[in-house]
C-alpha cells in the first residue's frame, strides 16, 4: 500500500528531527542526485559531460535542488542553476558554486526568461525545484513565467488548469500505457513534487511542468496520487529520510499484494451463501448489454450466485451469456442497482421496464429499512440509473459509482452549483462533498479512480487508458458486487471497509483490462473474461 500524508503532517513529522539536528536536506538531496545519476546513465552512456538545468525557487525545495546539483557537478555533470528568486537557499548556493556549477540569476534579469527556457529545454535533465510542500496556489511570478515558457518548448505539460497532456501516474516506471510521451525536450525530474500542483488536493491551479519522475521525500504527498495532478508526476520514487508521520494517511493506494492478501479463498465448508450472493438490478430492453456485462463480471469474480432482477427478455439475454445466473428471488448479500437503467426518477418512464421499482426494493433491503425481511442490511453498489433512487441519507456500506458528470448531477440534486468540469478539476473535494451529503461511500470513476468513505480517501491508477470504453463501468459494478457480497456482514459491522474493498475492485478491474489485451484496445466483456486469471495472479503473490 502506498500512503500519502498532507504537507502539515509531513512538517509535523520533520519538526522533532530537525530540532535534533538530523541532516534531512542532506539525505534528501543526496538521494535525489543518486536517482538523477541513475536516470542519466540509463538515458546516455556517460554521466560526465551531461547537461542538467536546475530550476530553483525561494524555499528549501530549491535548497534540495542546489545541493543535489552540487553532487552532480562533482561527478562531472555540467550543472546550471536558474534562480527565480533573490532569496534562494544560501547553503545550497555556496555548495553548488563550490562544486563548479554555473548560476544564472534570472531574478535579476527577468527579460532573459525566454532565452533561459530555450537553454533549459536543451538540457539532458531538468530538475524542477521551484516549489515543494510550501506551495500556495498557482505558480506565480517569475517561476510561473519560466514554467510556462518551458512547457511551450517541451510539448508536454500543463499550460493552465485542465489542459494537461502527460502520461498516467504510477509508482512504477513501467505502468500500463505509462511510456514516455514527451515528444521532445529534457527528462524532467520533479523535486518532492511537480511545482504548482495542489500538494494536498491534487488540483492543477496553473502552469506545471509535467515530470517524467518525481523524487519525493519522507512520504508521498496526496497530490502525487490524486487526479488530475497524478497525471503529471511520472514515476514516483519515495526516499526514506527518517520521517514517521503520525496519524492516518490522507490518501492511500492499494497495490496488487494488498488485494491478494485479503481475497477470500473458499474452503471445504464453504457454499454459495458463505461466498456471497449478488442481487443484480440492471439492464432494460433498451440497454440489455449492461445486465449481461455486470452479471458476467460478478460471476467471473467468484460470486456464490447471481440473482438477476429484470424483465423477461433481458433475463433471457443474461441467461444465454451466463447460465449460472438465477432469476428466483431469495437471500442476497449485496445488491447492484443501476447499470443500464434510465437515470430519470420517473416511474412512468416506458423505458424503465419496472427496474426503478425493483431497484428501490433492493436498496430498501440493503439499507435495512424493511424490518419484515431477514435479508438486510447488506452492502450495495449504486450505479448510473440507481443514483436517482437514493434516499436523502444512506448508509456508508452503499458504494455509489458515478463518473464526473453523474457526480455533478447527484450534487446538483442536493443543492450544489457544480458541473462536470468542476468535478474534474477538483475531484477529491467533490467526492468528499458527495460522501458528506449522501452518507454513502463514493467511488468516482476516471483515469485515476477515487474512493471516499468514512475513513478517508483511496486513489487507484491501475487501468490502461484503453479501459475508457462502453460497458467498462457495468463490469466494475459486477466485480464490486461480488467483492462486497463476500464480506457482507463484516462491511455492515465496520463500513469503513467498504471503501477499501471498492478500491480493491478498481484495482482488479484495471489489472483485468491490462491482462485482457496488454498494450492494446480492450472490450468490456473481455475485461470480465480476464478477471479469473487476474484474481489467480493476485493470489499467487501471497504464496
Ligand atoms: N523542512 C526540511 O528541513 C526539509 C524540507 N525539505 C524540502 O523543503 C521543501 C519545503 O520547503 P519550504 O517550506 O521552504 O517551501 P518551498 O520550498 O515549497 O517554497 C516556499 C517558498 O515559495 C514561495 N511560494 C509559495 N507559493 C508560491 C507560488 N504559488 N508561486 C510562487 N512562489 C510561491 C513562498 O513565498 C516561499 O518562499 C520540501 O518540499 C522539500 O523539498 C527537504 O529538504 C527535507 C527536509
Ligand atoms: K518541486
Amino acid at each position: 500500500m502506498i500512503s500519502a500524508w498532507t504537507a502539515a503532517d509531513v512538517r509535523a513529522a520533520e519538526e522533532p528531527l530537525l530540532a535534533a539536528g538530523e541532516p534531512l536536506m542532506e539525505r534528501a538531496s543526496f538521494a535525489l542526485a543518486v536517482q538523477v545519476l541513475a536516470d542519466l546513465r540509463a538515458r546516455r552512456r556517460h554521466v560526465r559531460g551531461a547537461r542538467v538545468a536546475l530550476l530553483v525557487g525561494a524555499g528549501n525545495n530549491g535548497g534540495d535542488t542546489l545541493h543535489a546539483g552540487a553532487v552532480l557537478a562533482r561527478r562531472g555533470v555540467a550543472v546550471t542553476a536558474v534562480l527565480t528568486s533573490d532569496r534562494v537557499h544560501a547553503g545550497g548556493l555556496v555548495a553548488l558554486r563550490g562544486a563548479g556549477g554555473t548560476v544564472v540569476d534570472l531574478a535579476a534579469t527577468p527579460e532573459r526568461t525566454g532565452a533561459v527556457a530555450d537553454d533549459a529545454a536543451g538540457a539532458d535533465v531538468v530538475l524542477d525545484g521551484l516549489l515543494g510542500i510550501g506551495a500556495r496556489g498557482a505558480l506565480r511570478g517569475l517561476a510561473g513565467d519560466l514554467v510556462s515558457a518551458l512547457v511551450s518548448r517541451c510539448a508536454v505539460g500543463v499550460k493552465s488548469a485542465g489542459s494537461e497532456r502527460s502520461e498516467p501516474a504510477d509508482f512504477t516506471p513501467t505502468a500500463p500505457g505509462g511510456g514516455r510521451e514527451r515528444e521532445r525536450g529534457p527528462w524532467v525530474v520533479a523535486v518532492d513534487l511537480p511545482s504548482g500542483i495542489g500538494v494536498d488536493d491534487g488540483t492543477l491551479p496553473g502552469p506545471v511542468l509535467a515530470a517524467d519522475r518525481t523524487v519525493t521525500f519522507g512520504a508521498a504527498k496526496p497530490g502525487l496520487l490524486l487526479p488530475p495532478a497524478a497525471r503529471v508526476v511520472g514515476a514516483v520514487t519515495v526516499v526514506d529520510i527518517g520521517l514517521d508521520p503520525a496519524g492516518p494517511p490522507a490518501v492511500r493506494r492499494l497495490e496488487p499484494a494488498d488485494v491478494g492478501a485479503y481475497w477470500p479463498v473458499p474452503g471445504p465448508a464453504d457454499h454459495k451463501y458463505t461466498r456471497g450472493v449478488v442481487g443484480l438490478v440492471a439492464g432494460t430492453a433498451t440497454y440489455p448489454g449492461a445486465a449481461v456485462l455486470a452479471a458476467s463480471a460478478a460471476v467471473r469474480t467468484g460470486t456464490g450466485m447471481v440473482r438477476y432482477r429484470g424483465s423477461d427478455p433481458v433475463a433471457r439475454a443474461v441467461l444465454a451469456a451466463r447460465p449460472e445466473v438465477v432469476t428466483a428471488t431469495g437471500r442476497v448479500q449485496s445488491w447492484v442497482v443501476g447499470p443500464g437503467i434510465p437515470t430519470t426518477r420517473d416511474r412512468d418512464d416506458p423505458a424503465d421496464d419496472g427496474q426503478h421499482d425493483r431497484g428501490r426494493g433492493g436498496l430498501a433491503v440493503a439499507a435495512g429499512n424493511l424490518p419484515g425481511t431477514s435479508y438486510g442490511p447488506v452492502p450495495a453498489v449504486v450505479d448510473a440509473g440507481g443514483l436517482p433512487l437514493l434516499a436523502e441519507s444512506n448508509p456508508p456500506w452503499f458504494v455509489l459509482t458515478p463518473h464526473a458528470g453523474e457526480l455533478a448531477g447527484l450534487l446538483r440534486s442536493r443543492g450544489e452549483d457544480v458541473h462536470r468540469d468542476d468535478v474534474e478539476a477538483a475531484p477529491l473535494h467533490w467526492a468528499r462533498r458527495a460522501h458528506e451529503l449522501t452518507g454513502a461511500t463514493v467511488l468516482l470513476k476516471g483515469g485515476v479512480t477515487l474512493v471516499v468513505g468514512p475513513d478517508g480517501a483511496w486513489a487507484q491508477a491501475d487501468a490502461p487508458g484503453w479501459l475508457a470504453t462502453a460497458g467498462a463501468g457495468d463490469v466494475l459494478a459486477g466485480i464490486l458486487g461480488t467483492m462486497l457480497a463476500a464480506r457482507s456482514e463484516e462491511i455492515v459491522a465496520g463500513p469503513a471497509l467498504a471503501a477499501e474493498v471498492a478500491a480493491g475492485a478498481v484495482l482488479v478491474h484495471g489489472l483485468a483490462a491490462e491482462r485482457a489485451n496488454p498494450g492494446g484496445p480492450v472490450a468490456a466483456l473481455d475485461v470480465a473474461a480476464a478477471v479469473p486469471a487476474t484474481v489467480a495472479g493476485l493470489l499467487e503473490q501471497r504464496r
